[in-house]
């Protein structure tokens, strides 16, 4: 049975879904050294922000198949390592975004009202209606910087009550800014004319103390900023130092730069609002994002594709359900052209041909590639580090489309160069989607793809192909179909054999010495 490994505490209802397929473990707080040592025993891990997938966990990993982040952001997983492993990362893009918006919102109120600060002068009974007059942000101006899913919803939401939006986000179009009712702007503006600024953004080099002395020096003295996204965005020595100052009014933060916040200014002040990373902890979104993420380390588990897989781009289960049929032909016959060039291959090129042509071409490349390494790799290559491999391998992967060509309801060409000389084969589904091997190396032929086939090219005159035959009777190989391709007559032509058994040893070496035999290839699919 599996083993999964649950390193940060999860909704139960996410341990009762992976218990239908694995035995699961929770074992939470782990210090790494101790994550390393037990890793290896373990096929899938489920975690939260508080677990860091380092390099050394991901290479003693050799088991892992998924590591499974039950939330949104994957910088605490270190994604790169894990997809040159070929392990898929999933995440859940969606559970917590309610849940992360309305903490926002809610430092957003804090912030205007003193609500922490009055909250404890009651309770040290004390009645100060005078120290804690607030601030409205009905008719005030939010500053949302990310206006994804996180700062949509608090766009949405601050809309209602009045606000006024401006936004920042460069990958983000007018169209979509205005259905939201925000005015795109450039950052310095959107410091210039905030009263509140709220950070909706991952943690990139880009984004990096985005928020830093000069950007604070930007701002009005009455600005508020919320940061409920990623520690680091904010110079967190340079905002105490601006709230010191009286440069700007406050902030509210829930993550931090380092994590569980140590020694820090920041606790020195009324006017900043902390509360330890709990944007996704309720409820209902810790429901959400288990079952989601539980539910993708089951399907992985049972050999399923996962919805949400960050480093298996363009691989969703609706496109891999599409496809399947295609990806299995193109892992076929990347495999097949693989094994009849040999050697060290330089170039894949994978040409998607009439009506392929005009189908998404990414996935059907990455499983061309899978096929083409398979016979080094074994099951070490896969959706998730097909490409890499291939990078690091220095294959050069090239795509074309030919919608022109009109065979079948359209099929796909890979030719290979490598250190031995070039080969292609072509290959199609028919109407019941079984693949057909339609041409190797430019002579035309119809066979299926077997376990054991034996591939010669030689010059096309009588008796040869009875030859083969009789010397693989000799040596008890069964011939289950076999199939001649020629462009000319007595020109070169190719043989596909499907064979029901392996070639014994040195029988290539005797077929190759028949009289009019140029070349043959035996190849396991
Ligand atoms: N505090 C929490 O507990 C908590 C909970 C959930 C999510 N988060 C964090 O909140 C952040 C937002 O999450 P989301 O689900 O909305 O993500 P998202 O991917 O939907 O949105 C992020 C947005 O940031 C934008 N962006 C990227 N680089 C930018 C840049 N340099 N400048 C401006 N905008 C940029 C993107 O275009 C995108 O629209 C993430 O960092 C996530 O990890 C925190
Ligand atoms: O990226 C996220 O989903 C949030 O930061 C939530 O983190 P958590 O799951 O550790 O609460």
């Amino acid at each position: 049975m599996a083993k999964v490994l649950v390193s940060d505490p999860i909704d139960q209802v996410g341990i009762d879904i992976l218990s239908q397929v694995a035995q699961v473990d929770v074992k939470t707080g782990l210090p790494p050294e101790e994550l390393v040592k037990i890793i290896p025993e373990y096929d899938a891990m489920m975690l939260r922000s508080g677990t860091r997938v380092t390099k050394e966990i991901i290479a003693a990993g050799t088991q892992l198949k998924i590591i499974g982040r039950a939330g949104v952001g994957v910088d605490n997983i270190d994604v790169p390592a894990a997809t040159r492993q070929g392990i898929v990362v999933v995440n859940s893009p969606e559970g917590n975004t309610i849940a992360a918006a309305e903490h926002a919102l809610a430092m957003m109120l804090s912030l205007s009202r003193h609500i922490p600060e009055a909250n404890q002068s009651v309770k040290n009974n004390k009645w100060e209606r005078k120290r804690f007059i607030g601030a409205e942000i009905y008719k005030k101006t939010l500053g949302v910087v990310g206006l994804g899913k996180i700062g949509s919803h608090v766009a949405n939401v601050a809309k209602s009550m009045g606000m006024k939006l401006l936004a920042y986000d460069p990958f983000i179009s007018k169209e979509r800014a205005d259905q939201l009712g925000c005015t795109l702007v450039d950052l310095d503006l959107l410091f210039a004319e905030s009263d509140y600024i709220t950070l909706h953004i991952p943690k990139t080099p880009e984004t990096t103390h985005l928020i830093n002395k000069e950007a604070l020096g930007k701002m009005k003295p009455t600005a508020r900023i919320i940061n409920c996204a990623r520690g680091g965005t904010i110079d967190e020595d340079a905002l105490a130092e601006a709230i010191a100052e009286g440069k700007i009014a406050g902030a509210a933060l829930d993550v931090f730069e380092e994590e569980p916040l140590g020694e820090s200014k920041l606790r020195n002040y009324d006017n900043i609002i902390l509360t330890p990373h709990l944007g996704a902890s309720t409820a209902e979104a810790q429901v959400n994002v288990a079952v989601d993420v539980a539910e993708q380390i089951r399907d992985v588990l049972l050999g399923l594709p996962a919805r949400s897989a960050v480093n298996i781009p363009g691989l969703t289960p609706d496109v891999m359900e599409k496809m399947r049929p295609y990806l299995q032909l193109a892992e076929t016959l990347g495999n097949l052209v693989g094994q009849l060039a040999g050697g060290r291959i330089e170039r894949l090129t994978v040409r998607l041909q009439g009506e392929l042509a005009s189908t998404k071409g990414q996935p059907i490349v990455v499983a061309s590639i899978k096929g083409l390494l398979s016979q080094a790799l074994r099951e070490r290559v896969n959706y998730v580090n097909a490409a890499i491999e291939a990078k690091e391998r220095g294959v050069r992967i090239i795509e074309t489309r030919d919608a022109s060509i009109r065979d079948y309801s359209g099929s796909l060409h890979l030719s290979a160069q490598g250190s031995l000389g070039e080969h292609s084969v072509t290959g199609a589904l028919l109407s019941d989607g079984e693949i057909r091997i339609t041409d190797v190396d430019g002579f035309p032929i119809n066979v299926p793809p077997s376990n054991y086939m034996l591939f010669t090219v030689h010059r096309d005159m009588p008796g040869i192909i009875g030859k083969i035959g009789s010397l693989l009777g000799s040596f008890n190989v069964n011939i289950a179909s076999m199939q001649v391709g020629r462009k000319i007559v007595r020109g070169d032509a190719v043989m596909a054999l499907s064979l029901d058994d392996p070639l014994p040893e040195g029988l290539l070496t005797e077929i190759t010495k028949v009289s009019g035999i140029r070349d043959a290839y035996t190849v396991k699919l």
